[in-house]
């Protein structure tokens, strides 16, 4: 009598799972297995295919080969509806939701009339109130527009959208990269109330601390094969890493000693439509200056006002021999100013066009010659590990991570003098972080000035010479970076410097 108890089937089982685009080897053969009721950490480098291989399990991409099961079933979306049908569901670090449409709305938004998703207009509120309900989240308020509601709340959306479609595999992809600290408790929770509920979920995250606090198991992908997996309790994220990289990742953070000298910017008084609201800060050359904060306390807002991109309504700014109320961004560019974009899509890279391209213009439009381009952004593919075919593939074929190496390889190879930095490390892999702190290191020894805007306190704390704290638009002293701690930080962020101190 065979008394050995059957292995229960996966949730979801894939092995010798293959994808190319073009001469691009994007999956070379991955192997995961996800049980009921477990949260499934994916990590891996920029461009290891961790997109690709959840946009193949969301019926965006065929595969070219492998073997794919959905609760023992073989299973191959055909489209993304197939894949929702099936019960995937992806929430994107994008989110995707329609601002004005309400709350209710958006939350049975992706069932088409005509498909067996659809809800009936009747039902809708009763439908988004019960997913509100699994979520513990009945506050949410359902008749207002969810372009009003905050980022958080808007993911919330999305995750009681992935229950309403009746997801048996939700797909997180770096969830708490726009969150604040608290958000990103509560999103926890409610992940632990999905595994309770018998749901499976596959956790993208660079943040391996996260990993580690929130996942039952991992799967490490490097050059688009699973080299890695098993209980993430039996684990480190030094062995993580290691697979991850291939390699020991020991000093993240550098941090060489130097003298600054005189300001390369300073803003006095500089106030923009809504944030910020009278800013002065000055960052000299040779030091980096860090911008702590919560999501949404105007460090971005001041970037751009500072830039040009956002109007300013009252300050000065002065930069390089340039002192006055505004510049535009070409103004900006010609004054040896640059800036990398938190929302790299939507202003910082033209998609469309090339890694040589992208890394050699600036805003103004002007000749240079294809050859010229090609060799410079090799050089730059080079010095920042950009994962690529060659200068000549289009952005938007990069990795997330791979095109925010782009955006900074711009300000490189145009060596400007001041570096505006908003969150250049998201969505950035540990290895390529490890370079960017190099690099930024590097530049401020060189005498260049640093601001830089992060949300990662280890990061600030690791790498700045001074940091200021923003809270609802008007900012701190900046103060060396020594008379800061974690605490002092998030204390001053919350409450407001002057606050904090009292
Ligand atoms: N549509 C496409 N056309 C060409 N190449 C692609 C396409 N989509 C992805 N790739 C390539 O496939 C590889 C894997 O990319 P993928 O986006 O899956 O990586 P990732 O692990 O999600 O990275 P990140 O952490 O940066 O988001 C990369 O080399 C990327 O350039």
């Amino acid at each position: 009598m065979n008394t050995a108890a059957a292995a229960p089937i996966p949730r979801l089982h894939l092995a010798g799972v293959r994808k190319r685009f073009g001469a691009t080897h994007a999956l070379a053969g991955v192997t995961l297995s996800l049980a009921a009721g477990e949260v499934h950490a994916l990590v891996g480098e920029n461009g290891a295919g961790k997109s690709t291989l959840m946009k193949i399990l969301a019926g965006v991409h065929a595969p070219d080969a492998g073997e794919m099961r959905l609760d023992g079933v073989p299973f191959r979306p055909a489209d993304p509806l197939a894949g929702r049908r099936a019960g995937i569901v992806m929430v994107h670090q994008e989110l995707a939701i329609a601002p004005h449409l309400s709350a209710a709305e958006n939350i049975v938004l992706g069932a088409e009339p005509g498909h067996a998703l659809f809800v009936p207009p009747g039902r809708v509120r009763q439908v988004a109130r019960e997913a509100l309900q699994q979520l513990g989240r009945t506050d949410l308020p359902l008749d207002v527009p969810a372009g009003s509601l905050s980022v958080a709340d808007q993911q919330m959306l999305e995750i009681a959208r992935a229950l309403a479609l009746g997801c048996r595999v939700l797909v997180l992809d770096e969830p708490t990269s726009s969150l604040t600290r608290e958000d990103a408790a509560r999103l926890f929770s409610l992940v632990r109330r999905l595994r309770e509920q018998g749901r499976s979920v596959i956790y993208i995250s660079h943040f391996l601390e996260e990993v580690q606090v929130i996942s039952d198991r991992y799967t490490v992908l490097r050059d688009g094969a699973t080299v890695g997996t098993g209980r993430t309790a039996d684990t480190t994220a030094a062995a993580l890493v290691r697979l991850m990289v291939g390699r020991d990742v020991n000093e993240l953070y550098v941090r060489s000693p130097r003298t600054a000298g005189d300001a390369a910017l300073a803003i006095t008084g500089l106030s923009g439509r809504h944030y910020p609201r009278g800013a002065s800060l000055s960052v000299r050359r040779g030091e980096v200056l860090g911008l702590a904060g919560l999501v949404g306390a105007g460090r971005t807002e001041l970037l751009r006002a500072i830039f040009g991109l956002d109007s300013v309504r009252a300050g000065n700014i002065r930069v390089a021999q340039w002192s006055g109320g505004a510049l535009t961004p070409p103004q900006a560019w010609a004054h040896g100013m640059g800036l990398v974009s938190e929302d790299r899509k939507s202003e910082g890279l033209a998609l469309t066009l090339s890694i040589a391209e992208n890394t050699t213009l600036a805003s103004l439009p002007r000749f240079v010659r294809p050859a010229v381009q090609l060799a410079a952004a090799r050089r730059w593919i080079e010095r920042l590990a950009i994962r690529c075919h060659d200068g000549a593939q289009p952005v938007g074929e990069l990795s997330g991570g791979n095109q925010q190496k782009v955006a900074l390889a711009r300000l490189l190879h145009h060596d400007v003098d001041v570096l505006l930095l908003d969150e250049p490390t998201r969505g950035i892999d540990v290895g390529a972080k490890e370079t960017i702190y190099r690099l930024i290191d590097e530049l401020a020894s060189s005498g260049k000035a640093v601001l830089l805007v992060s949300s990662y306190l280890p990061e600030l704390l690791g790498i700045c010479d001074r940091i200021a704290v923003m809270c609802r638009g008007a900012l701190g002293p900046a103060l060396p970076r020594e008379a800061w701690t974690e605490h002092a930080i998030m204390l001053a962020a919350t409450l407001g410097t002057h606050e904090s101190a009292a």
